[in-house]
């Protein structure tokens, strides 16, 4: 019988099974057995209301549920609406940077060329001549078949104008940039990746898919960055920056501290140029042909924040500790730029994201604050407070998960070897393109890292329940705060750091991870011993 029904007959007045079958008792024991019948009876209300209880928070928490349900659906819908704003965002940007230049390029800027005699950058109309990657054609090399495996990328404007009139307007030197393919057979190219004759789907043959630049026009301007507070970077400099003017007949272009370390040193450094306004920084692609710099790492991703756009090819030699992007080393700074400066050179095209922080208290998507591009990655994390951070994570329109513990890593494949790797997760090559999720000390058995493909937008919302802050940092700086509400949005910029290589893409990869890392590396078994029979 169950608790219900006990419940239904004692509260009838009816007797319960259990007294009924007891024989006739003198008073004390009648006063204990209905005793013993109250106490039942007050169980099996409890049993009920509990019963009762149970049932409506079971009802309860369905409701909690759905309607849990219903809030995520209607913040994914709202994610996937700032993720298509963000998208459009990014393009108006481009179109924006185009629309510059475009109107750089058509206005009368008179055309002097670089005074040496001011150091500034000069707006000059041939300097003026820019491209950036939505000026870059794709020219089929081989006819207008599919998706062809190596595409040439050549300046349309040095394309589209006669060769007298390139050479007058365009100070930068031109360049192509060219895959090597190993699907050529007797001249014709593998055009599609994935091929789907006859129904049968297959993939063209791997390339070499080694990118080289090979230059068109002479280089003329090189951008020489170095890691400050450093004695033995500045010796090197001020050698370089001789040995490019004396033996290259290059102009040389610096940062504001690094002319003046130059003429502390020597008047003779006059000639070394550099600019008075931050804007007059937007301009430097347009006339840099090169940047080198010395240092470590750091001067590298330092290197790659100077530019919001298109970055020119960087080639960095090693005076920092660890090298991971700085293969070239600086005893043979001579062989190695006479030999970029000549070409073709193997490079690295590694793959930046753009990050825009969206406030809650926004008035529309597209009002944020200016976009921050990062080389390694973007964190964010608790900062200084001491409570879990909480951070819903969206994938487009997908629902990933919500992060509780220090924070969150989204990493590019050239940032997998630094913070990313610290915390967890895989070292992947530079040119494999995907976004890396990766936790930082996330409070959960079963949190492993992600890796995403590089065409989705990431989208990292401080919930209103969230008990602290968080801050995000980009490539190690510039932290900003997010409070509940705030979103950061992040997806694949399309202006990559073009960096040379010693040798080619793979071969420095393995040569950073030995060197640098020490990556499995072991003591080898000795032969003696057991053998497989
Ligand atoms: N716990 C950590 O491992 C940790 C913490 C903070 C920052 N970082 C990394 O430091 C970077 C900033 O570098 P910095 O030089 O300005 O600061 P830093 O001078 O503090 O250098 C940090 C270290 O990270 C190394 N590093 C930087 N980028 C790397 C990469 N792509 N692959 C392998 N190692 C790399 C540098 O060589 C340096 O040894 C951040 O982007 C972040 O990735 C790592
Ligand atoms: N031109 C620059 N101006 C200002 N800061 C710079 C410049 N170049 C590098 N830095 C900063 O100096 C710090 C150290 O630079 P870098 O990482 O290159 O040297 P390192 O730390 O000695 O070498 P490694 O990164 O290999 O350990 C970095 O945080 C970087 O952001």
């Amino acid at each position: 019988m169950s608790p219900r029904d006990s419940f239904a007959e004692a509260s009838s007045g009816k007797e319960s099974s259990v007294s009924r079958s007891q024989p006739q008792e003198n008073g004390v024991e009648s006063a204990l057995h209905s005793m013993e019948s109250v106490h039942g009876l007050e169980e099996i209300l409890q049993q009920s209301v509990v019963k009762t209880i149970d049932q409506n928070l079971v009802e309860f928490s369905e409701a909690l549920r759905s309607v849990a349900k219903v809030l995520r659906c209607v913040v994914e819908g709202r994610a996937s609406a700032q993720a298509e704003a963000a998208e459009w965002k990014r393009k108006l940007e481009i179109e924006r940077a185009r629309n510059m230049h475009l109107k750089l390029k058509e206005m009368s800027i008179e055309d002097t060329p670089i005074d040496n005699g001011d150091k500034r950058l000069r707006n000059t109309s041939n300097q003026a001549e820019t491209r950036n990657s939505s000026n870059m054609a794709t020219e089929r090399c081989c006819g207008n078949h599919g998706i062809c495996t190596h595409e040439v990328l050549r300046d349309r404007n040095s394309e589209s104008e006669s060769s007298a009139v390139a050479k007058m307007m365009c100070r930068k030197a031109s360049f192509k940039l060219a895959w090597g393919c190993k699907g050529e057979r007797n001249g014709q190219h593998k055009h599609d990746v994935v091929s789907f004759e006859r129904g049968n789907i297959t993939t063209a043959e791997r390339s070499s898919k080694q990118i080289s630049l090979k230059w068109e026009t002479d280089p003329q301007t090189v951008f020489v960055l170095t890691k400050p507070n450093s004695t033995s970077v500045r010796i090197l400099c001020s050698e370089m920056v001789r040995w490019l003017k004396e033996h290259k007949k290059l102009n040389v272009f610096v940062e504001p501290r690094v002319r003046k370390e130059l003429l502390a040193e020597s008047s003779y450094f006059d000639f070394v140029q550099t600019w008075e306004e931050d804007e007059e920084i937007l301009l430097l692609h347009t006339q840099v042909d090169l940047v080198i710099t010395l240092g470590g790492d750091g001067t590298v991703l330092w290197a790659a924040s100077m530019f919001k756009g298109p970055v020119p090819p960087v080639v960095s030699f090693s005076l920092g500790s660890l090298g991971f992007m700085t293969p070239f080393q600086s005893e043979f700074y001579k062989e190695s730029l006479d030999a970029i400066l000549k070409g073709p050179i193997s490079i690295t095209l590694r793959h930046r994201l753009i990050c825009h922080v969206i406030r809650d208290g926004a008035k529309d998507e597209l009002e944020t604050e200016e976009p921050m591009l990062v080389l390694n990655e973007v964190t964010i994390d608790r900062g200084m407070s001491s409570f879990l951070t909480q951070l819903e994570c969206y994938c487009d329109n997908s629902f990933v998960t919500c992060v509780q513990g220090d924070g969150l890593i989204l990493s590019t494949t050239s940032g997998s070897t630094a913070y990313s790797l610290a915390a967890g997760g895989s070292m992947v090559h530079p040119q494999v393109p995907g976004i890396l999720f990766t936790p930082i000390c996330p409070h959960s058995l079963s949190f492993r890292p992600l890796i995403l493909p590089e065409y989705v937008t990431v989208r990292v919302q401080v919930p209103f329940n969230s008990r602290g802050q968080a801050w995000a940092s980009f490539d190690g700086k510039d932290r900003k705060q997010l409070s509940a509400g705030d979103a950061l949005i992040c997806s694949m910029a399309p202006w990559p750091v073009p960096t040379a290589c010693q040798v080619d893409s793979t071969n420095d990869f393995l040569h950073s991870i030995h060197e640098g890392l020490h990556w499995n590396l072991r003591k080898t078994q000795s032969f003696d011993g057991p053998q497989d029979l």
